[in-house]
């Protein structure tokens, strides 16, 4: 593993899919110009919008989004996260909400399908049932073992809540977590931060999460505040709440001096 520049987009997706698939290119481009070569869209980068028209549209959305994130890792020559988009799962009326991870050369290297729906009325009065269009996934995440870039396991949104998945993933020799959301403002206010740097600190490892933010449609307004945290948990980029980047140095010996100064990982009894 070598010391390199990880890139967690921010954006503010509508109901329009090319039109967040522009935003997206602007924002690769950014990020690539600045000299990142591990970058991460947000949950739903391709699309935010009712849940109905998602579905009507899904077949399309999912089509091009697939596409457009393996065009954009071979065109910028990064390792690219399609954050997640959603994915028709047969005679179920119903998609899986999908996250890939693609090399510069287009090659998908891990797929996970989100296993936690957000099933919750949030107590501003807004309520979600992500499980009436979504079909949970039924498998834990994947982890991308990468000499260059150190070991990428990823994971969706809502399931930052979930620290057994986590710990699953560093099980597995996990360096860097991959957490793309779209939180909600309301739950975000308090939660988002501090959620993320749990999962980093117990599990000494870096956190990449991009975020979606701003009023996407309607009367959905998302958190913002794409980060980057070291295993020690501090934060070491945060894009604050305009559609932008989080950019920071992702470093072995960083990791390696972190985990030798906190080694809760060994010290573990209930395994
Ligand atoms: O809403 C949409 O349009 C698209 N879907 C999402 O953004 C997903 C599923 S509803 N959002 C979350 O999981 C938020 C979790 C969260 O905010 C928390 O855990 O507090």
């Amino acid at each position: 593993m070598k010391s390199y520049l990880a890139a967690a987009i921010q954006m503010t997706s509508v109901p329009d899919l090319h039109k967040n698939l522009a935003q997206a290119e602007e924002l690769i481009d950014l990020a690539v110009r600045r000299g990142a070569e591990l970058v991460g869209l947000p949950e739903n980068f391709s699309f935010m919008g009712e849940e109905q028209d998602k579905l009507a549209q899904a077949d399309a959305i999912a089509r091009e989004s697939e596409i457009f994130i393996k065009k954009m890792a071979q065109r910028y020559q990064v390792t690219l996260l399609g954050g997640s988009f959603p994915v028709p799962v047969n005679d179920t009326g119903r998609v899986y909400n999908t996250t890939i991870l693609i090399s510069p050369s287009g090659e998908e290297l891990a797929r996970y399908n989100k296993v936690h729906l957000f099933d919750v009325n949030v107590p501003d009065g807004n309520t979600y049932r992500e499980s009436s269009t979504v079909v949970a996934g039924q498998q834990l995440p994947p982890v991308h073992f990468s000499e260059y870039l150190g070991n990428i396991g990823v994971s969706i949104c809502y399931d930052v809540r979930f620290p057994e998945l986590y710990r699953h993933l560093s099980d597995k020799g996990t360096d860097i977590i991959f957490i793309p959301a779209a939180f909600t403002a309301f739950t975000g206010k308090d939660h988002w931060q501090v959620l993320l740097q749990a999962r980093a600190i117990e599990n000494t490892a870096y956190v990449i999460a991009p975020a979606q933010t701003g009023n996407n449609y309607g009367r959905r307004l998302t958190h913002g505040h794409a980060v980057i945290i070291d295993p020690w948990g501090t934060i070491l980029a945060d894009a604050g709440d305009k559609p932008g980047i989080a950019i920071a140095e992702i470093n072995p010996s960083r990791l390696e001096q972190v985990r030798r100064q906190m080694p809760s990982l060994q010290h573990r009894v209930f395994s």
